[in-house]
């Protein structure tokens, strides 16, 4: 499997701790998927939208066959067995499966965005994500994650 992707992962509905469990063991249950690494399990304040429950997020590391865009399938069908609805687009969810980096590549369409767009100020992605490969890059972005992670105000967010 030659390509490394990075995945963030989130819930703040139900059974936040066992949702994320689920979500690693429908992707690493998929032939065409392999998990390489997972980060700790952080509870992060919300950002965005910030009237909701607190979030648990991770970020694993997975090597996979698939072209980002049946990546981003499976996430979806993965998001959809796992019960997510989405009804208030911002709003509290049961999982939330994110394509952060796919190698090194950047996908800008509607219905893909990768590197995600808004993970650099997120430090409930980044924490988790230097946690799991400090040593990468953003694409195009020279900074090293730590520098990144410094800089942004919401990393006391992320316990
Ligand atoms: N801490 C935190 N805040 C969030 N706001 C949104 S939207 N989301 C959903 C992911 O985009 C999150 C999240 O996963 N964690």
């Amino acid at each position: 499997m030659e390509n490394r992707a990075f995945l963030s992962l989130g819930s703040n509905m139900g059974d936040r701790y066992q949702h994320l469990q689920a979500a690693v063991q429908l992707l690493d249950g998929h032939p065409s998927i392999k998990m390489v690494n997972y980060s700790s399990v952080y509870e992060t304040d919300p950002v965005g939208y910030e009237d909701q429950d607190l979030f648990l997020n991770m970020v694993i590391e997975i090597n996979t066959d698939l072209p980002p865009f049946e990546l981003l399938e499976v996430c979806l069908k993965n998001e959809f067995l796992l019960g997510r609805k989405r009804e208030i687009k911002w709003g509290p969810r049961t999982i939330d499966l994110d394509i952060l980096l796919y190698n090194q590549e950047n996908i800008e369409t509607e219905k893909l965005y990768i590197p995600h767009s808004r993970m650099a100020e997120r430090a409930f992605v980044l924490v988790p994500l230097y946690e799991v490969a400090g040593n990468i890059h953003l694409p195009g972005n020279r900074e090293p994650l730590a520098l990144l992670i410094n800089r942004l105000p919401d990393k006391e967010g992320v316990r």
